[in-house]
């Protein structure tokens, strides 16, 4: 009911608070856009779930995400995707793997600092009741 849309509403404004937050950030600079499967040809063969900031923010339009714990799992497909596909030594692959990194830290840190655990509970018996 009426109630329940004002939460969601309040959910796609704190979401698009944080990936906002991520995506403002110039060492995340990678993470933006989806990786470039021309570029990339063996990319979909490694990684199996492609996320980036930009499909966040449209999967928050469309309504995807009941809870900040559905959107998380999301978010964390971009950083464990980069530790996946970029696994070598060498400098190329280290340099994404601490960005990848800080953007683990980065995101769980936004949402620790900003998300009122009565409001991720009113949302956790929406996503229960349907
Ligand atoms: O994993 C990624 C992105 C970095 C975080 C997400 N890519 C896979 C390719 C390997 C590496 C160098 C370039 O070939 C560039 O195309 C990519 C993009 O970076």
């Amino acid at each position: 009911e009426e109630q329940e849309e004002d939460v969601l509403r309040d959910l796609r404004l704190f979401l698009r608070y944080v990936t906002e937050s991520l995506a403002q950030d110039r060492r995340f600079k990678a993470f933006a856009k989806p990786v470039d499967t021309e570029e990339v040809p063996d990319y979909t063969l490694v990684v199996k779930a492609p996320m980036d900031l930009s499909t966040l923010l449209t999967n928050i339009d469309e309504q995807k995400y009941v809870t900040v714990d559905e959107f998380v799992c999301d978010a964390d497909l971009i950083w464990k995707n980069a530790l996946e596909y970029n696994p070598d030594s060498d400098p190329m692959d280290r340099h994404i793997r601490h960005r990848a990194c800080a953007l683990r830290d980065a995101l769980r840190s936004i949402i620790r600092a900003e998300l009122n655990e009565g409001f991720q509970r009113a949302c956790e018996e929406i996503r229960a009741s349907r």
